[in-house]
C-alpha cells in the first residue's frame, strides 16, 4: 500500500463536472496534491515544470485528443503512468492505449474502487521503479551521498560499506526495514542513520517490543481513548501518532506475540490502526523498521513468527556482520573507545599494550561492539599509569577466550609446487601460512601475528626477510 499524500496527480479532462468530481474523490483517497487541466495542450508545458507521479487522462477532448497527447507523454516522460478513461467502450482502442504504455483503461463512469486500486497499483509499480533505479545507481559506485550520517558508525569494512549504500537507496522508500545481526552489531545506530538518510521530517521514535503483552502492544503504539479500560483516565496518543512523518523503530521484534503480530501486519498493509477504545481508524504515514538479534525464518518454520508477517517486513533487508568478521574494524573501534571513554571519566587516553589488537581479534565476541566497548572502558576505569595492561584484558575475558581464527584450510595446497606431489618445504609452508593469516585479518599485521601464534615483530622479521615489510 502506498501513502498517497506524497504523490502529486494530474487529472486531465475538458468536463469540468468531471474533473471536480474526480477531485473530490481522489483528496478523500488522501492524495493531497491533486492539480486539474481542461486544456489538454498545457499538459506537456505543466510537466516540463512539476513532478507528477500519475496521471488520469480523458481521451475526446479538443485540440489536442488523449491517444496524441499519451504518445507525447509516453515519449517524453515514459517513467509516468497514465490512467486513460474513455466514454466509449471499444475494445480495439483500449488496445491501442495499453500498447502505446497506457496503465489501465477506464470506461465512464469508473467504479470509485476499481478506479483508485488500479491508482495504487500504478504507484507502488512507479516507486518499486524508482528504487531499483536508485540501488542500481547506488551499487554501482562507492561513493555515499551524505558520508556524515554515517560518521558514528566506526568502520572501514567492505561490508559495512556496501550496506551504508544500500540504505542511502532505500532511504526514501515507504517500505519497512528489517535489520538482523547478533546482539550488540550496533543495529539501532545502523537504523538510527537511516532515518537520517531518509530527510524525513518526523521524529525518530524507538521502542523495545519484547516483554509487551498484546495489550500493552496496542496501547504503547496506538494509544488509547479516555475510558477506554478501567484506569484509562486520560486519552493517550501512541508512539505511531509520535512517529508520523518519520520512522518507528520497534527493537527485538522477534518477541512479538503472535495477537500482537497480526495488529502490525494490519498497521503495514492498510497503513492504519485504531486506538483502543476507538472505532475510527486513524492514518499512519511512520516508515516501520524493525531489528532483531533472533532467526525469523527459523521462528516462522517453528509457527512462532507469522510468515506474512515476515513477508513484508523483510521488503528491505540488512544483515550487520559480527565484529568477528569484521577485524580490520577492531583497531579503529579500540581507538574509538579509548578516546571515548578517557573523555568520559576526565582521564588522559592511556596507551594500549602493542599487542592488544591481535590478542582481542583472536577472541570470539559474542556481545561483538558492545562487549568490546565495555572491555576498554572498564580497563580505561581502572589503570593507574597512563599504560593498559594486556593483563586486564585477559582477567575479563578469561576462559572465554575459546580463540577463533581464519577458516582452516589445506595448508599444503596452497603451497606452491607442492599441490599432492610432494611434501612442502619449512619455507613454502611458512609462506603459505603468513599469506593465509594476512589475508584472514585484512592486512593487519598484529591480527596475523595474533592468528599465526607469534609476536607482532616476529611476523614484521619474516615479512622483512622475505623483503615485503619495512624494518620497524
Ligand atoms: N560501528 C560502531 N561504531 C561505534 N560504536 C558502535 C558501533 N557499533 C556499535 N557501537 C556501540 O555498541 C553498542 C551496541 O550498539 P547497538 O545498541 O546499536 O547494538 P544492537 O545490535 O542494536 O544490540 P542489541 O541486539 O542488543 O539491541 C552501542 O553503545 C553503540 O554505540
Amino acid at each position: 500500500m502506498t501513502v498517497p499524500g506524497k504523490f502529486p496527480i494530474l487529472l486531465v479532462d475538458d468536463e469540468e463536472e468531471m474533473l471536480f468530481i474526480h477531485s473530490v474523490m481522489f483528496r478523500g483517497a488522501g492524495f493531497s496534491e491533486v492539480t486539474t487541466l481542461s486544456d489538454s495542450r498545457k499538459v506537456l508545458p505543466l510537466l516540463e515544470e512539476r513532478s507528477v507521479a500519475l496521471i488520469v487522462l480523458d481521451l475526446y477532448m479538443p485540440f489536442l485528443g488523449g491517444f496524441e497527447l499519451l504518445k507525447e507523454i509516453k515519449d517524453r516522460f515514459p517513467q509516468i503512468p497514465v490512467i486513460i478513461m474513455s466514454a466509449a467502450n471499444q475494445i480495439e482502442l483500449a488496445v491501442e492505449c495499453m500498447k502505446t504504455g497506457a496503465f489501465d483503461y477506464f470506461v465512464k463512469p469508473a467504479e470509485k474502487s476499481r478506479l483508485l486500486a488500479s491508482v495504487n497499483r500504478a504507484l507502488e509499480l512507479h516507486s518499486l521503479r524508482d528504487e531499483v533505479s536508485l540501488l542500481t545507481r547506488h551499487f554501482f559506485s562507492d561513493r555515499l551521498d551524505r558520508e556524515e550520517v554515517f560518521a558514528s558508525i566506526i568502520t572501514r569494512n567492505p561490508a559495512m560499506r556496501r550496506i551504508f549504500r544500500y540504505m542511502e537507496a532505500v532511504a526514501a522508500s515507504d517500505q519497512p526495514v528489517l535489520v538482523t545481526g547478533e546482539t550488540g552489531v550496533g543495529k539501532e545506530m545502523v537504523v538510527r542513520a537511516l532515518h537520517d538518510a531518509s530527510h524525513r521530517k518526523g521524529q525518530f521514535i524507538a521502542v523495545n517490543v519484547a516483554g509487551l503483552d498484546d495489550q500493552a502492544f496496542s496501547d504503547t503504539l496506538f494509544g488509547h481513548t479516555r475510558g477506554a479500560f478501567t484506569g484509562a483516565d486520560q486519552a493517550r496518543e501512541g508512539l505511531v501518532t509520535k512517529a508520523a512523518g518519520g520512522t518507528l523503530f520497534l527493537d527485538e521484534i522477534g518477541d512479538l506475540q503472535l495477537p500482537s503480530q497480526i495488529k502490525l501486519l494490519r498497521l503495514l498493509q492498510e497503513r492504519e490502526y485504531y486506538p483502543l477504545g476507538s472505532d475510527n481508524a486513524k492514518k499512519s504515514d511512520s516508515r516501520i523498521v524493525v531489528a532483531t538479534n533472533r532467526d525469523l525464518k527459523q521462528m516462522m518454520e517453528g509457527n512462532s513468527f507469522r510468515s506474512d508477517l515476515y513477508y513484508r517486513l523483510k521488503t528491505h533487508r540488512i544483515q550487520v556482520p559480527p565484529l568477528r568478521d569484521r577485524l580490520e574494524d577492531m583497531p579503529l573501534l579500540v581507538n574509538h573507545f579509548l578516546d571515548e571513554a578517557a573523555a568520559a571519566m576526565g582521564k588522559s587516553r592511556p596507551v594500549p599494550p602493542v599487542e592488544l589488537n591481535g590478542y582481542l581479534a583472536a577472541y570470539s565476541f559474542p556481545g561483538n561492539i558492545r562487549e568490546l566497548k565495555g572491555l576498554i572502558f572498564d580497563a580505561v576505569a581502572s589503570h593507574q599509569q597512563g599504560v593498559l595492561s594486556l593483563e586486564t584484558f585477559r582477567k575479563a575475558i578469561g576462559n572465554d577466550h575459546t580463540p577463533h581464527g581464519p577458516e582452516p584450510v589445506d595448508y599444503f595446497k596452497h603451497c606452491s609446487g607442492a599441490a599432492g606431489e610432494r611434501m612442502p618445504t619449512l619455507k613454502e609452508a611458512e609462506e603459505a601460512l603468513i599469506a593465509h593469516a594476512l589475508k584472514a585479518a585484512c592486512g593487519n599485521q598484529g591480527i596475523a601475528a595474533a592468528h599465526l601464534g607469534i609476536s607482532r615483530q616476529a611476523l614484521n622479521k619474516r615479512l622483512c626477510r622475505r623483503g615485503e615489510n619495512p624494518p620497524d
